[in-house]
């Protein structure tokens, strides 16, 4: 696996190394050693799956607030998605800054989101599903969320969102 920093601390963009044949390709999603070894202390608690029908779906700006701030880490396993990290960490150099990947179901690619930041992603293609391995349990009533469009961030997304719940379109100002 070859963990690539981003401009966001702790945020990485993970290849994992593809093991090709003639009947396609084995991929390791998780090791705690490869994790370790990059500095990277996560262990995933539980996996959740994101299926997403339409084109230009949008999720997010999601998190959970202290002191159950999770980290993710995120991959495409059909279609494709512009996935987007904020960081949300006051001390924080990157702080209210963003990172955006497109990531596909053809490259196993994953993006890991420290615990700290927001995460959201758009669909570029129908029929993408999602998976997400939690670094924290989820835990109802303390999801947080930003609109995708909020002015404190001024996210460059691809296309405007053709679906997005009406939760996403209900949070509230950043603050900051
Ligand atoms: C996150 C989560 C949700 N749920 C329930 C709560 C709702 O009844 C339903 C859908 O939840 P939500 O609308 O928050 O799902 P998304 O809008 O896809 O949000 C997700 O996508 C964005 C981009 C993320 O980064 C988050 O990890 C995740 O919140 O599943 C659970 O039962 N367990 C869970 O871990």
């Amino acid at each position: 696996m070859r963990f690539q920093p981003t401009k966001i601390p702790g945020c990485f963009l993970i290849e994992p190394d593809l093991r090709r044949d003639g009947r396609g390709f084995f991929a390791r999603l998780y090791c705690p050693d490869e994790f370790t070894a990059a500095g990277i202390e996560f262990t995933p608690v539980q996996t959740n799956l994101s299926r997403n029908d339409r084109a230009h779906t949008l999720r997010g700006l999601h998190f959970q607030d202290p002191p159950l701030a999770e980290a993710k880490l995120v991959q495409v396993v059909r279609g494709a998605i512009f996935d987007v990290v904020v960081d949300l960490r006051p001390e924080s150099p990157a702080y209210r800054q963003w990172v955006g990947v497109e990531l596909t179901g053809e490259d196993a690619c994953q993006v890991f989101v420290p615990e700290g930041c927001a995460h959201g992603f758009l669909t570029l293609c129908a029929a993408t599903d999602v998976l997400y391995g939690m670094g924290r349990k989820y835990v109802p009533g303390h999801a947080r969320g930003y609109r995708f469009d909020d002015a404190a961030f001024g996210i460059e997304w691809p296309h405007a969102p053709a679906s997005i719940s009406p939760t996403d379109l209900g949070w509230a100002p950043f603050p900051g």
